[in-house]
């Protein structure tokens, strides 16, 4: 695959996992977990048995189809053979591929549960089982799921979680399912990848909206994803991008799942510039190329905000993330700070100015690369009569990049204004995740559209 050697937190749970203990690995985003825990799955796989042997349990659709991807690539030598299971594609189709014998299955919770009550899926020679953003799964969305499952899967299993995030109350959840489970955690000083530079922008909501667009036109992202609180959020802010002029698709769980993967494929392959999206997107994906995190509205809580920006700075790769916070919602930035041990720097909004000048910069740039590569015969008769006809080459040039420029765009688009988060400052403090407290105190401490389905619902239906 081209690695030339371990990341930190595959040098110390490969060995670990060999020996069969059971691990919970924390490592900042885009270190390579997917690969700490893959790795010694497939060596683990007997491929000549025609059992599931190993489980990997993903909270997203697109999650679980990426890590297949990525188990799928690491045995290939080995011809593991990898299935990829979740909710929104079509189930006798993936109950055809179940029998074709696939030693380590990857998949969302529901979907799993699903061939398990079908029987279409048995996990009674599961060695293995692995749960990626675990503490995500283990929230009280998908805790219910989980337990249905474990039931299904041999107690003398080795498990293994991994995540950046793990709360102290989410671990104490974790270590009922496990055996004394040793934490490998890499130590950081911050919990986020120093690669990331990050900044906040204190704007009113109303603002919101202009201010992102001359980012966008300031710093031309390479890709691009602007994370919104809620769906409606998504749909809204990906008209109103299009409406300007740029590139932009939203993916979130109201959408078809043909539809999610169609968005995630265009932008993936740079054919959508910009990605609007809920947390569905926030955890694990890893998409090369994104340079530029865009919170449009602050995270309701810092573990979100942790894997938001995590997906950029990638595998040693640079990235930026701007968080926009409207002032009543001042007090959860210092939360976010306090939790990832890292301050964020304050940006002030780039004027309608700056925003043409990097519009300029972008046009001049590709002017340039258009000189070097030379071929121009075709052209210079034209650059010539115009030459004569206006005597004036600063002119000609400035028209040229004036009708070349796309310039900072003005049109008005209708954004819904969002209610900022309610100022129940003293409930966040000590950084801790309390969702597990929801279902017991029927409170939701992290109140709010997180996109995801109820704590106790059990349908397969998921962000
Ligand atoms: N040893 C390695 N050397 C170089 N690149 C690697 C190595 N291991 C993994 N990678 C690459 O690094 C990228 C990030 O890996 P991965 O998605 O596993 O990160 P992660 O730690 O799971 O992040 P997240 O917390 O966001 O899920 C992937 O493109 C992966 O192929
Ligand atoms: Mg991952």
């Amino acid at each position: 695959m081209g690695f030339e050697e371990a990341t930190p937190i595959q040098a110390k749970t490969i060995p670990l996992s060999k020996q069969g203990k059971d691990l919970i690995g924390q490592a900042q985003t885009g270190t390579g977990k997917t690969a700490a825990f893959g790795i010694p799955l497939i060596e683990k796989i007997d491929v000549k048995s025609p059992h599931v042997q190993g489980i990997i349990i993903a909270p997203t659709r697109e999650l679980a189809i990426q890590v297949s991807e990525e188990l799928y690539k690491i045995g290939m030598d080995a011809r593991a053979k990898v299935l990829a299971v979740y909710g929104g594609s079509d189930i006798q189709r993936q109950i055809r591929s179940l029998k074709k014998g696939p030693h380590i299955i990857v998949g969302t919770p529901g979907r799993i549960l699903d061939h398990i009550k079908r029987r279409t899926l048995k996990l009674n020679n599961v060695h293995t089982l692995i749960l990626d953003e675990a503490d995500e799964m283990l929230n009280m969305g998908f805790i219910d799921d989980i337990e249905a499952i474990l039931e299904t899967v041999p107690d003398e299993r080795q498990t293994l979680l991994f995540s950046a995030t793990m709360p102290a109350p989410i671990r104490r959840i974790a270590e009922r399912f496990m055996k004394n489970p040793e934490t490998v955690r890499i130590e950081a000083k911050e919990m986020t990848v120093p690669l990331i530079e990050q900044f906040f922008i204190k704007v009113p909501e109303r603002e919101k909206f202009d201010v992102l667009s001359r980012l966008i036109d300031t710093q031309s992202p390479e890709l691009a994803i602007v994370f919104g609180r809620t769906k409606r959020r998504v749909d809204e802010l990906s008209n109103a991008l299009t409406l300007r002029g740029y590139t932009a698709e939203g993916i979130h769980g109201d959408l078809s799942q043909a539809k999610r993967l169609s968005v995630l494929k265009k932008f993936k392959s740079g054919k959508v510039d910009v990605l609007v999206a809920t947390d569905v997107a926030a955890r694990g994906l890893d998409i090369s190329g994104v340079t530029h995190v865009y919170n449009y509205d602050i995270p309701q809580d810092p573990e979100s905000y942790v894997h938001r920006i995590g997906r950029t700075g990638r595998a040693g790769k640079e990235g930026m993330a701007i968080t926009f916070v409207s002032p009543r919602e001042m007090g959860y930035l210092r939360i976010v700070e306090q939790t990832t041990k890292k301050r964020m720097q304050p940006m002030r909004p780039p004027t309608w100015d700056e925003a043409l000048e990097g519009q300029q910069r972008i046009t001049m740039e590709k002017l340039d690369e258009a000189i070097k590569e030379g071929n121009l015969d075709e052209y210079k008769t034209v650059a010539n009569e115009l030459l004569m006809e206006h005597d004036d080459a600063v002119s000609i040039i400035a028209a040229a990049l004036k009708v070349l420029t796309k310039e900072p765009d003005k049109t008005p688009v209708h954004i819904t204004e969002e209610r900022p988060l309610p100022a129940k400052k003293d409930q966040y403090h000590g950084g801790g995740n309390n969702r597990n407290r929801r279902g017991k105190s029927g409170q939701q401490p992290y109140k709010g559209n997180r996109n995801k389905s109820k704590p106790q619902r059990r349908s397969g239906r998921r962000p």
